[in-house]
């Protein structure tokens, strides 16, 4: 049938692949860590790329795109940054029966491939700012295990690439999901770069952190090595300042376990590729033409109104098997209109979320459905939210971190910011659930009484900071 096998409080990673390939998100492919994105994915995919596209141009950053390989001699050039990296890094070596002269990278990321035209493009303040980004796919050979959206060795994302000629220059909404938004530290920031601002959401089924989206400013650190100089209106030689930026494919994954149930998928409807779909159900003697009229008007005057609607006709499903497809896929609203409602010239609106079901008149259909479809966004966000505020445990002593972090918890704690510090805490919670990190520093930082001790050391604490486990 069609009901899911897993529980997604009982065990949620066997919930979690069931749900990404029942719902038509996934498919598992032949090559480990790889998957098949489906219509349904790349949907919601588009309908991110539409807003955030938008968003960049109104700032001026224009779209690119730089090839996928990557010559050795400048992977190396980044040395600090990719000697880390440098086990991910998956090569070409042959072409046909014969062995590549020199062997050639695939592009775990984009500096190397565009900051040496980047170079050789900017000469003058003139052709600064430079602002570009690229949509793309991105290779990682990870080993740690793969899980779909999460962690693959392909995936897609967007990479924001700027320069400025001054560092001043260089300084959440679709997906319903809550995220704090922070200062990475030292030990956890982009090593090419001066420092890394994130935003953090939290799984709270698994107890376990996970950057949304990420930011660098990489200060003149790029420019060094690949020489990017411009002269300034004084004729005097400058250094590009740069900032990096991504988000990637990692997000449908977050939203897929914050947001799903036992059911299945549940999609926000801003990023739903079908918000509406409507069923007709019709019965034995009833105005069978009539109900599926009934139904194409509908989406009809839903299309007209800019909501994505569907009519699900396929006559051979039940309605009822149709009501448990369509919410495993996550579908945010179902109408049903059978011969009661279209005596009554009405139709059934069940939601997604809540199950809550609303009778409308046709009258005021576009409106009240308007009304639901907002409802049901703000709503997915605030039952996030409140999820996920449960999973906050703030901390003072060492103690009350260790028992917050037994409990999966994502813990906010005052802190040193001392480096060695954040290395001993990593060392104090290695386990096989993996050593606790820290997540990010909140821009929002609450008051941080004199005389406050750091939770690990001892010392006196300098800012407030989330730690936990992550992906
Ligand atoms: O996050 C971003 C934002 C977009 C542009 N790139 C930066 C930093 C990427 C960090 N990174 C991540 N994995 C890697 C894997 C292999 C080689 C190099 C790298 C690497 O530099």
């Amino acid at each position: 049938g069609l009901g899911l096998v897993n529980r997604k409080d009982e065990n949620f990673g066997e919930w979690y692949s069931e749900v990404v390939v029942n719902a038509e998100l996934i498919e598992y492919y032949d090559i480990s860590g790889c998957y098949i994105l489906r219509p349904w994915t790349m949907a919601i995919w588009e309908e991110m790329q539409k807003f955030f596209d938008a968003e960049i141009k109104k700032m001026d950053i224009q779209n690119c795109y730089f090839p996928l390989f990557v010559s050795p001699g400048v992977l190396q050039k980044e040395k600090d940054h990719v000697e880390g990296f440098a086990p991910e890094v998956a090569w070409v070596t042959k072409s046909g029966e014969s062995e590549l002269e020199v062997p050639i990278a695939i592009r775990p990321t984009s500096e190397t491939v565009m900051y040496p035209y980047y170079s050789k493009w900017i000469r003058g303040h003139r052709d600064l700012p430079l602002k570009l980004n690229q949509w793309c796919n991105v290779v990682r050979w990870e080993f740690s295990h793969p899980t779909p959206f999460i962690r693959s060795r392909e995936f897609l994302w967007q990479e924001g690439h700027t320069a400025f000629a001054t560092k001043a220059e260089a300084d959440e909404e679709y997906l319903a999901i809550p995220v704090i938004k922070g200062k990475k530290s030292e030990l956890e920031k982009f090593a090419g770069g001066l420092y890394t601002t994130s935003v953090e959401a939290f799984v709270p089924n698994t107890g376990r952190g996970i950057q949304g989206a990420t930011s660098h400013c990489l200060g003149q650190n790029f420019a060094k090595m690949f020489e990017i100089n411009f002269e300034n209106e004084k004729g005097e030689k400058g250094m590009a300042w740069q900032n990096s930026w991504a988000y990637s494919t990692r997000t449908i994954g977050v939203m897929v376990m914050v947001h799903g149930d036992d059911k299945g998928l549940v999609l926000p409807p801003k990023v739903a590729s079908v918000q509406v779909i409507v069923i007709p159900v019709p019965y034995k003697d009833a105005d069978t033409q009539g109900i599926y009229d009934a139904c194409s008007a509908t989406v009809a005057s839903l299309t007209e109104a800019g909501i994505r609607a569907k009519a699900d006709f396929r006559d051979n499903y039940s309605p009822g098997w149709k009501y448990s497809h369509w919410e495993l896929k996550g579908v945010p609203l179902r109408i049903e209109i059978g011969p009661k409602d279209l005596a009554n010239n009405q139709v059934r609106a069940v939601r997604r979320d809540n199950s809550a079901k609303t009778d409308i008149p046709r009258d005021n259909l576009v409106d009240q459905v308007k009304e639901m479809l907002d409802n049901i966004q703000q709503s997915l966000f605030d039952a996030a939210k409140q999820k996920r505020d449960a999973c906050i445990q703030t901390v003072k002593t060492w103690d009350e971190f260790v028992e917050a972090l037994s409990q999966r918890k994502m813990i906010f704690a005052p802190w040193c910011d001392e480096e060695e510090v954040e290395v001993d805490v990593k060392a104090r919670t290695k386990g096989e659930m993996g050593a606790c990190k820290s997540l990010c520093s909140p821009f929002d930082q609450p008051e941080l009484p004199e005389g406050t001790k750091c939770f690990a050391s001892g010392k006196p604490a300098k800012k407030w900071t989330y730690w936990g486990r992550s992906y």
